[in-house]
Parts: structure tokens; sequence; C-alpha cells
């Protein structure tokens, strides 16, 4: 367990009364490219949510290394997050702002680096990300695939420990969705960084990730773990096969459990 980043347990969601997972424990190790996977509304995002100390546990609690988040003051928590990357499935870039500014945002906000030392940095991580030369354009004049680049650099800016996706590659073609997960395969390979996703795209899911949980809607719990690939052909949980072997003309079943 020394390698672990995150550690989640016996983590109880709810909204109110409303219970939305009970007993959830998992352990995101030093490289993982980790997927938050299961059907809609089972609470992947409510999951995240909880990772990032957006929402508070109603029991339980998520260790980054051996630190007590759930425990953590706002000092701590800061502290933390810092060494945190996140991207947001609308990308989340300000939209008045050039590429560079977008990018240089976070490094003004939490480093100490001088200006131009700064744009130095923001020139490198849209390099990074296939955006060179894209410094000066606002986001509404790149494609979607770009912003969500663009998204990814400002994730990067501060060379985090962890980063942070939610859907990733929604709204993106194909062609866009696989240069998106071979940017996050390689930014994972050059930064160490591991990487914590939720997705529902399965080409993704077999592509790029190593480790997974599966959470259930119906018995509001955490049915399954590890890697995707050998989930989809080993998972004693029917509802787990069909979902990582579906095709598109399925829909998922309820399957039992
Ligand atoms: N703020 C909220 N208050 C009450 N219920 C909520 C709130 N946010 C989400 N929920 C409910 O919690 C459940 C889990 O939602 P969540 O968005 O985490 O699911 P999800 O697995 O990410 O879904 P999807 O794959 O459809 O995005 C859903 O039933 C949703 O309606």
């Amino acid at each position: 367990m020394t390698d672990a980043v995150i550690s989640v347990r016996d983590l109880t969601m709810a909204y109110g009364s409303r219970l939305i997972q009970q007993d959830v424990s998992f352990d995101v190790m030093r490289g993982d490219i980790f997927v938050i996977m299961g059907g809609s509304g089972c609470g992947k995002s409510t999951l995240l949510k909880h990772l990032l100390g957006l929402l508070e546990p109603a029991k339980g609690e998520i260790l980054y290394g051996t630190q007590n988040f759930t425990l953590a003051g706002p000092g701590e928590r800061q502290k933390l997050r810092q060494n945190w990357g996140i991207t947001y499935q609308s990308g989340g870039l300000i939209s008045a702002m050039s590429l560079a500014d977008n990018v240089a945002l976070p490094l003004e906000q939490y480093s100490n680096y001088t200006r131009s030392e700064i744009q130095e940095i923001v020139a490198l991580k849209l390099a990074l990300v296939g955006l060179d030369g894209y410094q000066d354009f606002l986001p509404a004049e790149i494609s979607g695939g770009m912003r969500k680049r663009a998204a990814l650099a400002r994730a990067i800016a501060l060379d985090p420990d962890i980063l942070f996706f939610d859907e990733p590659s929604a709204g993106l073609d194909p062609i866009s969705s696989r240069r998106l997960d071979d940017l996050i395969l390689q930014l994972k390979e050059s930064t160490g960084a591991s990487v914590v996703m939720v997705t529902h795209e399965l080409p993704s899911i077999f592509a790029i990730a190593n480790n997974a949980i599966y959470l259930d809607a119906d018995s509001k719990r955490m049915i399954e773990s590890g890697n995707p690939s050998w989930m989809r052909e080993h998972s004693e949980h029917a509802v787990v096969r069909q979902f990582l072997n579906r095709a598109a003309e399925h829909t998922v079943g309820d399957g039992d459990s």
C-alpha cells in the first residue's frame, strides 16, 4: 500500500438522505491511469467531486499518500490541491482570455515565477499538447479537440502529481478522441503523474487505463475493481462484462450482479 497516491476507505456518498454509493474502497497507485466506470447516474461524478473535496463524505475517508484529506483543514487541503491538475468536461477555459493567458493563470496564482519564466513555461506546456503557435488564440477560435488540449496544458502548468479528468473526450470525434488518449498517455509517461478519470468511452478505457472500478447503480456499491481488459473477460458480474463488451447497437442490460 506504500505507493498508493489516493486511498479511499469505506466511502459512503449521499445527497442529504439520498444514498448514492456505500462503502466504496480502492487505491489509486502511483503511475496508474485509473478509470471510474459505471452506468448513467451511478455516482461517478459524485465520487470525483468527493476526491476533489467539492463534496464531503457521509461516511469514510479519503487519503492522499499518508495524509487524511477528509480530516484536513483548509490550509492543508489547499497544499494538496496544488499537486493536482483538473480538467472539467466543458474544458473550463476562460473565453475572454487567450490560450497563453489561460495556461498562465495557475502559474500566476500559485507560483513565484517571474513574468518571463511564466511565458516560457506556458510556451512549453502549449507545445507539449501540440498547440505551438496558438498562444494568442481565444478558446472560441480553435476546435473542440484543441480546446481540450489547451485545458490539459493549463492542468499541467504546475507539474501536478495527479491529473483528474471528467469525461475528457466527451463531444469529440473518434480521431480527436484518440489523439487526446495518446496525449494523456504521453503526458503520464513524461511527467510521471497519476491519472484519475471518469469516462464512458470504451476505446479510451481499453487504450490507456490500467486500473478501474465499476460502480453499480442498483446495489449502490462498487462491485468490481482491477484491469479493465481483465474485467471484460473475467468479472463475475454480468453487468460489468456487458458494460465492457457492449456493442454500439446494444444497450447495457440490467444483468445480474
Ligand atoms: N446535487 C445533487 N443533489 C441531489 N442529487 C444529485 C445531485 N447531483 C447528482 N445527483 C444524483 O446523484 C446520482 C449520481 O449522479 P452522478 O452525476 O454522480 O452520476 P454519474 O455516474 O456521473 O452519471 P452520468 O454517467 O449520467 O454522468 C444521480 O441519480 C443524480 O441524479
